[in-house]
């Protein structure tokens, strides 16, 4: 059933993510970009479950703070090339999550061991590579049982986490808004709860045997405890939700308001690490963190743009999406994802100088559809040109017809995909046709920002303007109708 694992090598300074410009110190510093990543290195060291905390899930947590780790994956299906890179992504989020990644492999095999996840010989090799290597923590590729992580550990003899753990790590440590913490903590409990050392009478009797090996599994504390933690996330959680609830009620408050105003909205959404914030920064110049690191973003950033017509609208940086997102954090998010699904327009931005963009793009559609954002119309951003591949450029071409190709980091294309959002934006219901006074010039402004103008003509009398605006602004200018 199995074959021999493959040791894709990773250096220990991996670099999975890394590109030369960013080696650079201040390369990616855009608008002080710097500082906000300084505050948040500062930051992480305290980040996470720390108030209230209780015993258990401090001890649980303390697991994903994650230092000299080894990799491993089982592979089921597919080419040994997106085994790699699904391994490489996993290297790119635990350094994210500030592992040192020192080795990674995987076993070929038809589904993951019911017990142990990898087979039971493959298991203690890696026991071994564990050992030779001197690593703490193992990280595998896969959401596993609680059973499934109690069994490796005790067979490897090392910590073992998953890669829903290791993503949930990367959130907390980047959430910064008390909704993005709180959305956060809610998954990470939801995930905990199950988790619980020692919990239940199955992995009691499990451990119960085996007597040897005396690591954090078999040190679980007792069933009264365990009950009183699990109540006491349990009221946690309960309190997060009336929390994100009533933070909720105040997003939807703004966004009725931009509504109102009607003024079109654009989400920018793509798989982490494409430069979502990054065109952001470059259509708005706004300061958004750009980091070369997964989920950078995880609160959504709203600015104002304009398109070259003179149009406003409203852009939203959203937190970005990876294959096997938890389903915790897509719970968890979807009020932040409800953005996208509100979305006018939605810039799905995907990164052409990637090895497999169009894994990427169909990762992202899986989320999309998921959070009930699958009707709104979608413009293909195929960013970071400068270092894509001409052959790559192409195949996307080929795949997605309608597409903008761009470089954040250098302009190109920037005007470009300008005009396609103008062009995209939905258009006011109302065409007018009105004479305005000179002393009424607020009116002109008005129609210049919120509406779209399709002829203007300065007279002796006043301004004449040809333009399809909102019902609204309609209204307003019922009594400079020209006849
Ligand atoms: N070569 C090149 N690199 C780019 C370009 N745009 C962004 N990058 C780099 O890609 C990395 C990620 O950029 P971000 O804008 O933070 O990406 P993001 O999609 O917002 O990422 P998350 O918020 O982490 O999901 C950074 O190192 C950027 O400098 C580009 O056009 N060309
Ligand atoms: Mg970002």
């Amino acid at each position: 059933m199995t074959s021999a694992a493959h040791h894709p090598r990773y250096s220990a300074r991996a670099d999975a993510l890394m590109d030369d410009a960013d080696v650079r110190p201040g390369a990616e510093d855009v608008d002080g970009a710097q500082l906000d990543r300084d505050d948040r290195a500062a930051l992480r060291r305290v980040a996470g479950l720390s108030t209230e905390t209780t015993d258990v899930t401090e001890v649980e947590y303390r697991q994903v703070r994650l230092e000299r780790v080894i990799l491993v994956g089982v592979w089921t299906a597919g080419t040994v090339d997106e085994a790699e890179r699904s391994l490489a992504e996993l290297a790119a989020l635990a350094e994210t999550a500030g592992a040192m990644v020192l080795d990674g492999v995987i076993q070929r095999r038809d589904r993951p061991d019911p017990a142990t996840y990898l087979g039971s010989g493959k298991a203690r090799e890696l026991r071994d590579l564990v050992r030779a290597a001197g690593a703490d923590t193992v990280v595998c590729d896969g959401e596993l049982s609680p059973a499934q992580l109690v069994r490796l550990e005790q067979v490897v003899d090392a910590k073992v986490v998953d890669r829903t753990a290791l993503i949930l790590d990367v959130f907390a440590q980047h959430a910064t808004s008390r909704e993005g913490k709180a959305q956060v903590a809610l998954a990470q409990m939801q995930y905990m709860l199950p988790r619980l050392r020692g919990w239940g009478q199955s992995l009691s009797r499990q451990m119960g045997g085996g007597g040897g090996g005396g690591g954090m599994a078999t040190r679980g504390p007792g069933e009264t405890k365990i009950e009183t933690d699990r109540r006491r996330i349990h009221e946690k959680m309960a309190r997060l939700r009336r929390e994100i609830a009533e933070m909720r009620t105040g997003r939807e408050l703004k966004r009725q308001e931009r509504r109102r105003s009607s003024i079109p909205s654009v989400a920018i959404a793509g798989y982490t690490n494409a430069g979502k914030s990054s065109l952001l920064n470059r259509l708005t110049g706004a300061g958004v963190l750009v980091q070369n690191a997964l989920f950078a973003t995880l609160d959504p950033t709203v600015r104002r743009a304009t398109t070259p017509a003179g149009r406003a609208y409203t852009i939203t940086d959203t937190v970005g999406f990876v294959r096997h997102l938890p389903h915790h954090l897509v719970e968890a998010f979807r009020s932040t994802l409800e953005e996208v699904a509100e979305a006018d327009l939605l810039l799905h931005v995907v990164d052409g100088s990637h090895p497999a963009p169009l894994e990427q793009l169909a990762a992202v559609r899986a989320v999309i559809r998921d959070v009930d954002a699958g009707d709104v119309p979608e413009l293909v951003v195929v960013n970071k040109a400068d270092a894509a591949t001409p052959a790559a450029l192409a195949a996307l071409a080929e795949a997605e017809p309608r597409h903008v190709v761009v470089s954040a980091r250098t302009g190109q294309g920037i005007d470009t995909l300008r005009e396609a959002v103008g062009a995209a934006l939905p258009h006011p219901e109302v065409q007018v046709d009105v004479l305005i006074p000179y002393t009424a010039g607020g009116l002109v402004a008005r129609i210049h920002a919120d509406g779209e103008v399709l002829a203007e003509e300065h007279t002796a009398d006043g301004t004449v303007l040809r333009a399809r605006v909102a019902a609204d602004l309609a209204a307003d200018l019922d009594g400079y109708a020209r006849t």
